[in-house]
């Protein structure tokens, strides 16, 4: 921002005319003749409004002047040009529709779609000011393109009225008054407009709010919470007050553009009526021809008309600065993501020292404390290290910053040496293999869940094969109608999987890749029972080992179910965001009143008094 109001419009207008600029040129690739046409239309009714409004003062000047056949001529004309008039006025609206709809959606949309989810991190799906921006982006296609085509609009329909004022300058200049008249319906026009886009942008976190527990209420997992805790009501008021608050600051905004615009309309009507009596007054005195009054009341009408044109592109335009706006810095956001991301360091073969976080400080955008701390630890290759701690103490935020998905705010993560953020982030991602609590759950097949985890190899059916052995899923494979090909997600008509099952595909998925780096395994088995989670643990901590053989590949395991963990080379405990321990299980349970002997000792004997082995492994 520069501060000064001028620069930032200038600004603004030059962004929005390089951006109608792509649209034309996509427009023209995917439809070159419906493109043409809408340069063509415009220019014909124009010159059809003009030219049957002459015709007209043409034939009653004629019909006066007693020469029959000029005013024959004349109003065949005038009757031709109206009529080309309406057959070019049905193709405008026609063509225009079908070649928005064409770019918006072959185009447009899957462009934003696309910069959305191969956006580099996580902070646009987190950030609360970033979700807003990207709500009013869902489908938004549209919108955009047709502001392109009212832009275009606006430009004719600006043609056209300048034709027609000088068409009424020539029966009197004064007529030329008329444009200030014209031009107030315009700017009452936009004021409304920038009342109604500043109020959607205001309503936008009310609106996901009451979205979100909509949501919520239909979702079938939520929605056995619900009915059990008997909170139904409480959300459906809710999902009401968030849409109350919302439409109360819309309609409002949407009321005073009403008011902008019926004052505007009413100062064009009163300037209209004196143009009016002014050509009637000239006509009575002698001074204008019958054909001029007839000419100034055809052009003053389709003035009207014009200028009415003129305000609904405009109104247009500027609605569609709600989405043009968040449109724009998506892509802003995009450019200066890859900039930042620009490394370009391949990521070693094989890892032979480790990695290294020297000072490690995150903090989540708007949060008021930091959610990592002056995190400084080496994890040498080949180990397998453990991340325990209590909920909320920054496990998970240590998994994402390894993965490259944050950047630290301050220290910084070195992988054999080279600064992570130095690696070209798609190669190091290739080199990760990755579970994580919250899982995704894709609506394809099996095979293709599983697949996905190594992309180039999605349809290596021995691979997947393979991956699913390494992640104790054959038995579920089996049990599936179609085997690898079963379609999965109940809801786009497929089999449903258990939450175990779903974590299993995932544990499955992220043993696709043959030779990780790096292993990030952040709750992997939450979902899954006791012994199973403790045969994937088991089974990982293996591969694990055959891995850190082949390419000293580091694996970082977070779990709340110390049991699991106590074979581990590295134990480290988090606690608000600080590394607060180091070391073996042998060595940290030997720390007297320490952390992480603590917190064992109170799980083994919650599982003791559940008559369950305490850390048989102990
Ligand atoms: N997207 C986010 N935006 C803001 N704050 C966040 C976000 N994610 C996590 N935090 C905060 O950062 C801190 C660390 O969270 P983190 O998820 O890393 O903890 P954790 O140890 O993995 O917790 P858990 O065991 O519950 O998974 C917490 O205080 C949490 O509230």
């Amino acid at each position: 921002m520069t501060g000064r109001p001028g620069t930032d419009r200038t600004g603004s207008i030059r962004r929005y005319l390089l951006l109608w600029a792509e649209l034309l040129v996509d427009s023209w690739r995917r439809a070159p003749v419906l493109t043409a046409m809408q340069f063509v239309i415009p220019a014909g009714m124009a010159a059809a409004v003009t030219g049957g409004a002459l015709a007209l003062r043409a034939a009653v000047d004629a019909l006066i002047a007693a020469d029959p056949p000029a005013a024959v001529v004349a109003a065949i004309a005038a009757g031709l040009a109206g009529a080309a008039g309406i057959v070019l006025g049905a193709l405008d609206s026609h063509t225009a529709g079908i070649l928005i709809g064409k770019v918006a959606v072959l185009d447009l949309n899957p462009r934003i779609h696309r910069a959305i989810t191969t956006l580099d991190g996580l902070e646009h799906l987190e950030r609360t000011d970033f979700q807003d921006r990207l709500t009013l982006l869902r489908n938004a296609g549209w919108e955009i393109v047709l502001s392109l085509w009212s832009a275009n609009g606006v430009l004719f329909a600006v043609l056209e009225l300048t034709v027609m004022l000088l068409l009424l300058g020539t029966v009197n200049p004064w007529l030329l008054c008329l444009l200030a008249f014209a031009a107030v319906p315009l700017w009452f026009d936009q004021r409304g407009n920038n009342a109604v886009i500043r109020a959607d942008l205001a309503t936008a976190e009310p609106i996901r709010r009451q979205r979100h527990l909509f949501d919520l209420a239909t979702d079938p997992a939520s929605g056995k919470e619900i009915r059990v805790a008997g909170t139904g009501d409480e959300i459906a008021r809710r999902q009401a007050g968030a849409w109350d608050e919302a439409m109360r600051q819309r309609f409002r905004a949407r009321l005073v553009a009403a008011g902008w615009r019926t004052t505007g309309w009413l100062l064009f009507t009163a300037g209209f009526g004196a143009a009016l009596a002014l050509v009637v007054h000239q006509a009575a005195n002698g001074t204008g021809s019958a054909g001029d009054l007839v000419l100034a009341v055809t052009v003053a009408a389709a003035l009207r008309q014009s200028v009415s044109t003129g305000v609904h592109y405009t109104t247009n335009v500027a609605s569609a600065g709600r989405v043009i706006e968040p449109y724009l810095w998506l892509r802003d956001y995009v450019r200066a993501n890859r900039d930042r991301t620009g490394a370009t360091t391949p990521a070693p073969a094989r890892l032979a020292h480790g990695i290294t976080l020297d000072r490690v400080g995150y903090r989540y955008p708007g949060a008021t404390g930091p959610a990592l701390a002056e995190v400084s630890v080496h994890l040498p290759a080949g180990s397998v290290v453990a991340l325990v701690g209590e909920y909320g103490s920054g496990k998970t935020t240590l998994v994402k910053l390894l993965g490259k998905l944050y950047r630290p705010d301050s220290g910084r993560i070195l992988v054999d040496g080279i600064p992570l953020d130095e690696l070209e982030t798609a190669a190091w991602r290739t080199r990760i293999s990755a579970t994580f609590q919250d899982f995704g759950r894709f609506p394809t097949r099996f095979g293709e869940n599983v697949g996905v985890g190594d992309l180039p190899h999605r349809t290596d059916r021995e691979r997947i094969a393979a991956a699913v052995r390494e992640a104790d899923a054959t038995g579920l494979v089996d049990r599936l109608p179609d085997g690898l090909d079963t379609e999965l997600d109940a809801s786009f008509g497929g089999t449903d999987l258990s939450e175990g099952q779903w974590q299993k595909t995932a544990l499955a998925r992220a043993a696709m890749r043959p030779r990780p780096l790096l292993f990030l395994l952040d709750e992997p088995t939450a979902s899954l029972d006791a012994p199973s989670e403790q045969e994937i643990f088991d089974r990982q901590m293996e591969r694990s080992r055959r891995r850190a053989a082949e390419t000293g590949a580091v694996t970082v395991i977070v779990s709340h179910r110390f049991s699991t963990v106590t074979g581990a080379d590295l134990i480290l405990t988090l606690h608000h965001g600080r590394l607060v321990e180091a070391g073996s299980h042998r060595e940290l349970t030997a720390i007297p009143d320490g952390r992480y002997a603590t917190l064992y000792r109170m799980q083994a004997e919650a599982y003791t008094r559940r008559g369950r082995p305490a850390g048989a492994d102990d």
